[in-house]
This record gives structure tokens, C-alpha cells and sequence, in this order.
């Protein structure tokens, strides 16, 4: 497969920028504390309706995206005729995968960038998994969330199969995890939303089973979404499908015993983990010491998806029997220092070997993890319609990078148009302008063909444009609140600060 060579940078030149006033956003009131125990009910069907209009509407929007999903699910999903490969610029890989690549496709025809997954259809024949990409198509088509990745259309040619999907540009939570250890805020902001796709795929009877912060990907407004629906089945009863990726399998799902929805909190659990201590709660090596090259400690990503049928499971099981127990035993004997008691308590809740006693599998379903004190800040609302600022913003390396005869001449465009901007502003200037300046936006993922002017929506009424000053540490903004109103402008603080949070 052909792709063309363009300047939008890979998923290693994305930097993090990290938001001082995530913090704030999370100062615990009264209310907050009283509204703790009834906010859950968004969770759950079963409890007695509130009297709350906002949990009312929590509760609405849950089951009207369970019955769009039911309704989807049986409507036949035909590959989009107009639609083939020549109809995309290929601009670079977003990631490989056990079951193919994945492309950043531009199509001209709308002026839209897309994530094209791409599966050859003889690999899948070969091992006799056609289903795995039907089921993807279908469950992605059907699903529609906020933290789940959008669907956008598929085709196929002689050799291969095509998914279209939104583009996420802000890497995955793997990435982010290796420049930065989160703190327990940080964590929970993620963690959140994890449970709230989670607890929407399960209401849709739809187990995930493939759960790892490779699957995990942020958006250019720093939330996220759960991508890669290879393995996720509709449950009807149970399944004993040995299926996952190496470290993050459940117990259950190495002893072979029927499961449902479980292993998904389990590997929750995991992450969880991962997100707070930056490792995971057993030695992650430990196999490629004892039965691997070297060269693979380099990389310490998860190894492929792994699906099997009963009839492989022996095998399977056989070969990695002894590192499952080692992985398994080693999250009986966590090392949970330096965290809250919450914390410690939520993470030995959800890595449970007994699913009665796990976290989010008892009777109370998704109930527990919602009203754990844990998230005691957490309003899952806000979180769900995306209100609170994010803790990390995406940005991009490169524009940090630019050469100086570009920026230069990109400061005396800005110049010009700041000349005209701020005189005619004057005499409108909200008072409440300044209010929405420390945002800590700077640097948002734009549209990576022009480059040369930032112009981006930084928050719901405000639009922000960032000029690099040639000296390149500095930045120059101006903002515009509503309708393009010019509101002002001031200068950011130096490159070297935006940096710092570079890895
Ligand atoms: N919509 C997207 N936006 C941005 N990047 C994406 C998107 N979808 C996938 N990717 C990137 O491509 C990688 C592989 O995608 P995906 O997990 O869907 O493939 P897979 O073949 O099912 O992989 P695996 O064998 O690990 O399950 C991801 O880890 C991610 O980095």
C-alpha cells in the first residue's frame, strides 16, 4: 500500500501540555458532597428514578443511546459503494495491529482527515477470523458515545477490508504515560470516563475484553475514547473465549472459566494502576527475561490482541500458563504506597480474582465504582458532556520548531492583522473577557496542511489565535469571545515553560 510523504508529524512529536487549573476545577463544596450518593444513579437502570432534572436526563441519554445501539445492531451495514481507496491520500501509519494497519487518510472531496484501518482479508481467512472484522464493523457502527471512537464508514477492495474512523489526534494514553506520571486527579479524570464507556458498552450488552492504554486515545481537547472493538462481543449468556492482550487478561479468562463482563474491570484495575505508580503491578518483563530476545525490552508496549477459540486453548494456555500466574499473583501482592486510601482501595476492589467480590461485577453493578469515595470530586455529568477543562492538552512539537524566516514572517502577518484587531475591539471589549484568558490552551492541535496561523476554539465562547514571536520562546494571543468578537490580547508565557512538559 502506497502512502504520500507529508509534513503532519507523527504520533511521537505530540507533546503534552499539562493544565494548571485542572485542579482547581475539582474543589469539593457541600453540595458536591451531598450530591455524591445520587449522581450514580446515572449508572444504573434499575434504581428508582430521580428527582433531579439533570439525573433525569443523565439517565434519558443512557438509555436512548442503549436503544439506538439495539435498534442499529440488527440493521444490515452495507460498504459504502462510492468509496475506494483511490478516494484518500494516505498520509502516514497511525499504528499497526494484529489485524492490520492503520493509515491517516485525507479525503479531499470533503476536506476531512480520517483514521482508515486496513485489514488484509487473507490474513483473516487464514485463521479463519472473518468474524472479528464483521463484529468490529458492526459494533462500531452501532455504538455512539462520547468515549468511544466514531465510526465513520467502511469499504473493501480485492485484498483488503476498510474501517473509516474518526481521527484521534492526541496519541494514546500508553503515550502519555511515558512522559508523565499522572496524579490521582489525573487518573480519576481518565478513569471516569473508562467506566462510563465501559458502563455504556455493558448496558449494550457488549463486553470490551481488549482494554489497554494502547486502546486508549485522546482526542485534541485532551478527553478520550476507547478504539479497537476486535474483540468486543455481544454477550448472551456467557463466553469462555480466551481473548486479550498479554498482562491485561483476566483471571478468569486464563482458567477458562465462563465470564461475562468481568474482565473488563479487571484490566481497569490495571491501568488504573498504571496511571497512578506509572507501572504496572507486576514486573511487565518478566516473560521476555525468561523466554524472549532482549531487543523486546526496548519496546514495552503491549504485544498484539490475541484471540483463540476453545479448541486452541490448551495450547495457548499451555505456552503462557506460568506467566499468567505470575502476572495474576503478582497483582495479589500490590505495592500500593505512596497513594490514598481510596486509591489503594478502589485498585484492590477491581483486581479481585473472585468476580462476586470485584469491583463493578456484584449486584450493584456499575454502581460501586460510581460511588466510590475515590470519585468523590467527580461529577460524572460534567464529565460525560465534557465540561471540565482537560489535564493535558495534545499539542504538536513541530510548531514549537519552526524555522525563523517562517516565524518571522508569520509575526509580521500577525502584527497587521493585531494592528486592526485591537483598534476596532476597543470600544466592545467584554469585561468578563479576561475571565476566560487562563485556560491554559496554548498550542491546540490545528489543521496540519497550513500550519501558519493558529486558529482554534479554545473553550465554548471563546476563540483563541496563537502567534509565535520570532524569537520562537514567546507567543503572542489574541482572543475573540462570541461571534468572533475581538476581545483582546496578551502574551503567553515562554516557549521553555510550554516545553517543560514535552517528553
Ligand atoms: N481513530 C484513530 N485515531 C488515531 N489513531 C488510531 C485510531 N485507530 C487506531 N489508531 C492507532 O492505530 C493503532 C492500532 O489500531 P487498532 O488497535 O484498532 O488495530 P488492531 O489491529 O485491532 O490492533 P491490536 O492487534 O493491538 O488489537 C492504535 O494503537 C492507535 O495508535
Amino acid at each position: 500500500m502506497k502512502y504520500i510523504s507529508s509534513s503532519i508529524p507523527q504520533t511521537s512529536d505530540i507533546v503534552y501540555i499539562e493544565s494548571r487549573n485542572f485542579t482547581k476545577q475539582f474543589c469539593l463544596n457541600q453540595q458536591q458532597v451531598e450530591s455524591i450518593h445520587s449522581r450514580s444513579r446515572f449508572c444504573s437502570i434499575s434504581i428508582i428514578k430521580s428527582k433531579s432534572h439533570q439525573l433525569d436526563e443523565c439517565l434519558q441519554e443512557r438509555q436512548d443511546r442503549i436503544r439506538i445501539f439495539n435498534h442499529l445492531l440488527t440493521k444490515r451495514l452495507r460498504a459504502a459503494p462510492n468509496f475506494t481507496l483511490d478516494s484518500f491520500q494516505l498520509l502516514r501509519t497511525l499504528g499497526e495491529g494484529g489485524y492490520g494497519s492503520v493509515f491517516l487518510a485525507y479525503h479531499p472531496n470533503t476536506n476531512e482527515y480520517l483514521a482508515l484501518k486496513a485489514v488484509t482479508k487473507s490474513s483473516l481467512v487464514e485463521t479463519n477470523e472473518q468474524h472479528i472484522i464483521l463484529s468490529e464493523r458492526q459494533y462500531a457502527f452501532a455504538l455512539q458515545h462520547p468515549n468511544i471512537v466514531q465510526f465513520l464508514t467502511s469499504f473493501k477492495d480485492n485484498e483488503y477490508v476498510y474501517l473509516a474512523f474518526e481521527w484521534l489526534q492526541g496519541g494514546d494514553l500508553y503515550s502519555l504515560m511515558s512522559c508523565q506520571q499522572l496524579t490521582e486527579l489525573q487518573a480519576k479524570f481518565y478513569s471516569g470516563q473508562i467506566i462510563m464507556a465501559l458502563d455504556y458498552l455493558h448496558g449494550c450488552n457488549i463486553a470490551f475484553r481488549d482494554l489497554k492504554p494502547e486502546n486508549i486515545v485522546l482526542t485534541e481537547h485532551g478527553y478520550i475514547k476507547l478504539i479497537d472493538l476486535g474483540l468486543a462481543k455481544l454477550i448472551r449468556g456467557f463466553s469462555q473465549t480466551f481473548c486479550g492482550t498479554p498482562h491485561y487478561i483476566a483471571p478468569e479468562i486464563i482458567m477458562h472459566r465462563p465470564y461475562k463482563f468481568s474482565p473488563d474491570y479487571w484490566t481497569l484495575g490495571i491501568i488504573v494502576h498504571e496511571m497512578v505508580t506509572g507501572s504496572a503491578p507486576y514486573d511487565r518483563t518478566y516473560h521476555f527475561h525468561e523466554a524472549q530476545s532482549i531487543e523486546s525490552l526496548e519496546d514495552s508496549r503491549s504485544e498484539s490482541t490475541i484471540e483463540n477459540d476453545s479448541s486452541d486453548l490448551v495450547r495457548t494456555s499451555s505456552k503462557h500458563y506460568n506467566m499468567y500466574l505470575r502476572i495474576i499473583n503478582g497483582c495479589s501482592f500490590l505495592h500500593l504506597s505512596g497513594m490514598t486510601k481510596h486509591c489503594v482501595s478502589l485498585i484492590r476492589g477491581l483486581l479481585q480474582h473472585n468476580i462476586e467480590q470485584r469491583l463493578g461485577c456484584g449486584q450493584r453493578a456499575m454502581l460501586d465504582l460510581l460511588e466510590h469515595a475515590w470519585f468523590a470530586e467527580i461529577n460524572f455529568w460534567s464529565l460525560y458532556r465534557q465540561k471540565y477543562l482537560a489535564p493535558f492538552l495534545p499539542a504538536r512539537k513541530h510548531f514549537l520548531q519552526m524555522p525563523s524566516c517562517f516565524l518571522l514572517s508569520i509575526n509580521l502577518l500577525s502584527f497587521l492583522l493585531l494592528t486592526s484587531l485591537i483598534s476596532c475591539s476597543s470600544l466592545f471589549l467584554p469585561l468578563n473577557a479576561l475571565s476566560y484568558y487562563d485556560n491554559d490552551r496554548y498550542l491546540p492541535l490545528v489543521n496540519d496542511h497550513q500550519p501558519s496561523i493558529q486558529f482554534l476554539t479554545s473553550s465554548r465562547n471563546l476563540r483563541s489565535a496563537y502567534y509565535p514571536r520570532a524569537n520562537r520562546n514567546t507567543w503572542f494571543r489574541v482572543s475573540t469571545y462570541q461571534q468572533f468578537k475581538p476581545s483582546g490580547s496578551e502574551e503567553t508565557p515562554n516557549g521553555d515553560n510550554l516545553m517543560r512538559w514535552g517528553r
